[in-house]
């Protein structure tokens, strides 16, 4: 079956709001490629600007956390609700960095990918093992459970729906890359997890990324594997020239 390649940048904690508007200004146009979805995932104080900016796109905007309820008192928290009534498309739950910094735990992450749905937004689901969980031989097992952790209560619907981005943690800002293949082979295994938790059609259909020193040198390698449908991209998504380079090369 024929998915849409995905080139998400996650910009993490860079870019004021100047700086998103200038960026975005330079790859509109050149990160507009047909066949191929294109979003940016910006600081919350970026967004607004951002989803007026990219107004007329083909460019979606996403948001890199949420909280799981709609209001409440929860300080200095950003709810799906709000998300979405600015207009933003996309949103990444569970990141590593939100795992190992701000203690989210499958269940929390599984109550933000709902939440996500409540609201018609799309989750970027992260999942991927720590370089000590590789060393041990617990790769496929550390995804699968946060694949299945993630996913719980989920219709087929919304499972097919879910982009999941396999992020080994070792890889993640270290230069380190996995190999093209090796990646491959276990976002075969957490598509195969997603075939026995709901059906073949529903994993045939849902997104993977591989993320993790993913850069235009490399993107193609990566987007030539079967099971690899995109990728989500930190560092190298930050240069407007390289932005551009990983949509042109997903195609
Ligand atoms: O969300 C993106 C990943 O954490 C990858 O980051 P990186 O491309 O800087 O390695």
């Amino acid at each position: 079956m024929a998915r849409t390649p995905i080139i998400a940048g996650n910009w993490k904690m860079f870019k004021t709001v100047s700086e998103a508007v200038s960026f975005f200004n330079e790859v509109k146009g050149g990160a507009e490629v047909d066949g191929v979805e294109s979003v940016i995932c910006a600081p919350f104080t970026n967004l607004p600007a951002l989803v007026e900016a990219a107004k007329g796109t083909k460019i979606a905007i996403g948001a890199q956390n949420l909280h799981f309820e709609d209001n409440g008192a929860y300080t200095g928290e950003i709810s799906g609700v709000m998300l979405a009534d600015l207009g933003v498309k996309y949103v990444i739950v569970g990141h590593s960095e939100r795992r190992a910094y701000f203690g989210e735990t499958d269940e929390i992450v599984n109550k933000k990918v709902v939440a996500a749905f409540k609201h018609g937004l799309t989750p970027i689901l992260c999942v991927g093992e720590k370089l000590e969980e590789r060393e041990a031989g617990e790769t496929k097992n550390v995804c699968k459970v946060q694949t299945e952790g993630g996913l719980k209560g989920l219709s087929a619907e919304q499972a097919a729906k879910t982009v999941i981005a396999y992020e080994p943690i070792w890889a993640i800002g270290t230069g380190k890359s996995s190999t093209a293949g090796d990646a491959e082979d276990v976002i075969a295994y957490i598509r195969e997890v997603v075939a026995s938790l709901y059906d073949q059609a529903t994993a045939d259909a849902v997104r993977i990324q591989y993320g993790g020193s993913v850069k235009p040198a490399n993107v193609q390698e990566y987007m030539g594997q079967a099971n690899i449908d995109g990728a989500l991209v930190g560092g190298a998504s930050l240069e407007p020239a390289s932005y551009i380079a990983l949509v042109e090369g997903a195609k």
